[in-house]
C-alpha cells in the first residue's frame, strides 16, 4: 500500500532553534491519524510544513507531489481546515458555497447543499447572524462536499460545545471518510475523538514519542488497579505513571504481560489520554 502523505526527517528551526526535530510519519489511505502532543509541541509546526505553508529540512511527500515546490497541484487533492468556528462573518451562505465552487475544482455544490438542507442553515442567511455550531455546521457542508485524498483538520472543534465537537466528528466520518482517503487531526481533546482514530503520533518538544495504530496501542499499554500487598513488585517493573487516589493506586505498564499483571489487581485497557498523560509523563523525566 503507498502512502497518502510521507514525511521523513522532517525539521524546522526558528532562529537556528528546532522546534520540529527529525520527525518521521507516514499516512495510509484509510488512516485517521490523530497528532496530539502538548501546548507548543510542534503540530501546527508539522501540518503547515506538509501543506507547503513553511519552508523546513528534510523531505514531505503528500499525493506525490512535493508541497513546497507543487502547491497548487497537490491542493487540488487536499484540504485544510483551522477553525470550524471562522468564516468571514459578511459572506452569506449562498456565497461561500459558490466561492468555493468557483475556487476549488473538487466541490460538490449539490452536496454542500443537500447536506445544509438538514440543518436550519438558511441560503440568504449572513455569517454573522449565525451561532457559533451553525458557522461549524456551515464549515462542515463545506468539507463535505470537498472530494478530496486528504484532510488536514488543526484544532477543528476548538470553542465549540460538546454536542457539536461529536456531531461534528461523527458526519465527518459519516460523509467524507472513505477507505481510499485520510484525515490527519490536531486536538487536545483526545478522548472525545479517540474512537474514530485508526492511528496516533504524540509529539513532545518537536519530536516523535510514540506513532503506531490506536489497535496496537490498546494490546501494548495496560492500566492496573495494584492490589496494596502488590505494591512494590509492580513498581519494580517500572510503570510509565502511579497514581494514588482515594487509597487505591493505579499504574500504567507498557508492554508487560497480562498474565503477569494480572497478579497485581485488575488490569484495563486505557483510554489513549491515559496513554498520552503516561508517554508524556516518562520522557519528561
Ligand atoms: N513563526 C514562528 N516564529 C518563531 N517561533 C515559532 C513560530 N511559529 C511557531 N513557533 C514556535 O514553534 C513551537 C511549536 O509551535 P506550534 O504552533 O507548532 O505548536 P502546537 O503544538 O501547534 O501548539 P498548540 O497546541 O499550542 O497550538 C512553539 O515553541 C512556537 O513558539
Amino acid at each position: 500500500m503507498s502512502a497518502l502523505i510521507s514525511i521523513k526527517k522532517l525539521t524546522k528551526r526558528y532562529s537556528g532553534n528546532a522546534v520540529v526535530s527529525e520527525v518521521n510519519l507516514k499516512v495510509n489511505p484509510g488512516q485517521i491519524l490523530g497528532l496530539v502532543g502538548p501546548n507548543g509541541a510542534g503540530k501546527t509546526t508539522c501540518l503547515k510544513a506538509l501543506l507547503g505553508l513553511t519552508d523546513f529540512e528534510g523531505d514531505i511527500d503528500v499525493l506525490g507531489f512535493n508541497p513546497r515546490a507543487q502547491r497548487a497541484q497537490m491542493l487540488s487533492d487536499v484540504a485544510y481546515i483551522a477553525d470550524v468556528a471562522v468564516l468571514p462573518k459578511w459572506l452569506s451562505v449562498k456565497q461561500a458555497l459558490s466561492y468555493m465552487a468557483g475556487v476549488h475544482p473538487k466541490f460538490d455544490i449539490e452536496k454542500a447543499r443537500s447536506f445544509l438542507a438538514k440543518t436550519k442553515i438558511k441560503a440568504h442567511a449572513k455569517v454573522k447572524t449565525l451561532s457559533k455550531g451553525m458557522v461549524a455546521q456551515l464549515h462542515l457542508a463545506l468539507i463535505l462536499a470537498l472530494d478530496v485524498k486528504v484532510l488536514v483538520l488543526d484544532e477543528p472543534t476548538l470553542g465549540l460545545d460538546i454536542l457539536t465537537r461529536r456531531e461534528f466528528y461523527n458526519q465527518l466520518l459519516q460523509e467524507f471518510y472513505s477507505e481510499d482517503k485520510c484525515i490527519i487531526v490536531t486536538t487536545h481533546q483526545i478522548e472525545e475523538i479517540e474512537h474514530i482514530l485508526t492511528d496516533v503520533a504524540f509529539i513532545q518538544n518537536g519530536k516523535l514519542v510514540l506513532a503506531e495504530s490506536t489497535d496496537s496501542i490498546r494490546e501494548r499499554f495496560k492500566l492496573v488497579t495494584v492490589d496494596e500487598a502488590h505494591l512494590e513488585q509492580a513498581s519494580a517493573l517500572k510503570p510509565l505513571s502511579a497514581n494514588r487516589l482515594m487509597g487505591l493506586t493505579t499504574m500504567l505498564f507498557d508492554n508487560v504481560s497480562v498474565a503477569e499483571l494480572n497478579t497485581f489487581g485488575e488490569v484495563k485497557t486505557p483510554s489513549l489520554a491515559d496513554v498520552f498523560v503516561g508517554v508524556m509523563a516518562k520522557e519528561a523525566c
